[in-house]
């Protein structure tokens, strides 16, 4: 009998690569009228769209019955205001419709879509067919087509961030980060990892280029060697709070700053000990799509990640997780040390 959710497995890595490669072709070639600022002033660009397009497009195919949660909507490209926005939505379509071209060594089969040319509509009715507003119950796919939009505009981290959610539970998480270092320590070395976990089955990861996929396992951390992963925005996580936890542990290292869920994955692979997320006060809520796949890897990698209070993080309330306590994700060891120490620091900031 097939493991569970090996068809879904399949289907995401496969929706994944494609989606990495389109991003990674554009990054080159990006000028500034192709990125759009959103309401809440954040970037979004062509290439959001177009790897958004791609993943729908091949998840309405595979699985037609699922809803998905995903971060962009066609709202802009739909009504073009200006010229530069038409040539948005043209390069949108081409970008997908080229990255969705068949691949003679692939492991994909037809019913996927793959292969078959889209048309506009087509391609931008994929795009909102993410527009699911989740919930407690059923199953849903959650995809952040580009988390990391700065770091991708400033060519530094960034994750392509797919996975499936069942009643409220996250059973599949696929990343791939194409600028993410094979290895840490050799940052000019060979660059692009895809990063797999299965609820029960493990944490894996790989090259992009490579199909060979290999277990992770979160590595024990003394307290000497303790690293903090944090973003590199400081409207996202709080630095100061983490300056603060950082004493109270004893952390000498500088934190490791970088942009999206690249942070899980560096974690499950031991590059830093704790990744932490505290809310800066602006009333922010986290979206579902920017920690569901980070989560059943870490998970799965051996590790435990919890909001700031210890408690666990839940994938059905709807879009977002709900009032915003932070995360922190590390093995289990440290992340009990971890939780104390917010304890502590939160009690003596009260005290203030
Ligand atoms: N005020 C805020 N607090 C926390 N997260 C925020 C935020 N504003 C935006 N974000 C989210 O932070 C994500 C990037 O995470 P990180 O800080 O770990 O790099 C963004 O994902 P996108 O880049 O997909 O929009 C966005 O969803
Ligand atoms: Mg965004
Ligand atoms: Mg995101
Ligand atoms: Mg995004």
């Amino acid at each position: 009998m097939a493991a569970a959710f090996a068809l879904e497995k399949q289907v995401a890595i496969s929706a994944v690569l494609r989606a990495c490669r389109l991003t990674s072709s554009v990054f080159t070639k990006l000028v500034t009228s192709e990125t759009v600022t959103k309401n809440d002033k954040s970037p979004v660009t062509v290439a959001d769209y177009a790897a958004q397009a791609v993943i729908n497009s091949i998840l309405l195919r595979a699985f037609p019955g699922d809803p998905i949660v995903g971060e962009e909507d066609a709202k802009v490209l739909r009504a073009p205001e200006t010229e530069a926005q038409k040539g948005l939505r043209a390069h949108v379509v081409a970008l997908a419709n080229e990255a969705l071209k068949p691949s003679p060594t692939a492991d994909e089969r037809a019913e996927w879509g793959i292969g078959a040319e889209r048309t506009a509509d087509e391609l931008l009715d994929a795009i909102d067919r993410g527009m699911y507003e989740g919930g407690p119950r059923g199953r849903m796919w959650a995809l952040d087509p580009i988390d990391g939009t700065k770091g991708f505009l400033r060519g530094g981290q960034y994750a392509v961030c797919l996975a499936l959610i069942v009643d409220s539970v996250v059973q599949l998480g696929v990343m791939g980060c194409p600028n993410l270092p094979v290895d840490w320590e050799k940052p000019e070395g060979e660059k692009g990892c895809l990063f797999v976990a299965v609820r029960g089955q493990g944490a894996a990861t790989r090259t992009l280029t490579s199909p060979t996929l290999h277990p992770l396992h979160l590595p024990p951390v003394p307290p000497s060697s303790y690293q903090l992963l944090e973003s590199l925005e400081a409207l996202h996580s709080s630095h100061s709070f983490s300056a603060l936890f950082s004493q109270k542990l004893g952390i000498t290292r500088p934190p490791l700053r970088m942009d999206s869920q690249a942070k899980y994955c560096a974690l499950a692979r031991g590059d830093g000990a704790i990744y932490l997320r505290m809310p800066t006060g602006v009333g922010y809520r986290e979206k579902i799509w920017d920690h569901a796949s980070g989560s059943v890897l870490v998970t799965e990698a051996g590790g435990a990640i919890t909001d700031s209070r210890g408690l666990p993080l839940d994938f059905g309330l709807g879009r977002t997780l709900g009032e915003n306590f932070g995360i922190v994700a590390a093995n289990k060891q440290v992340h009990a040390r971890a939780i104390q120490a917010i304890k502590e620091v939160k009690e003596e900031e009260a005290k203030l």
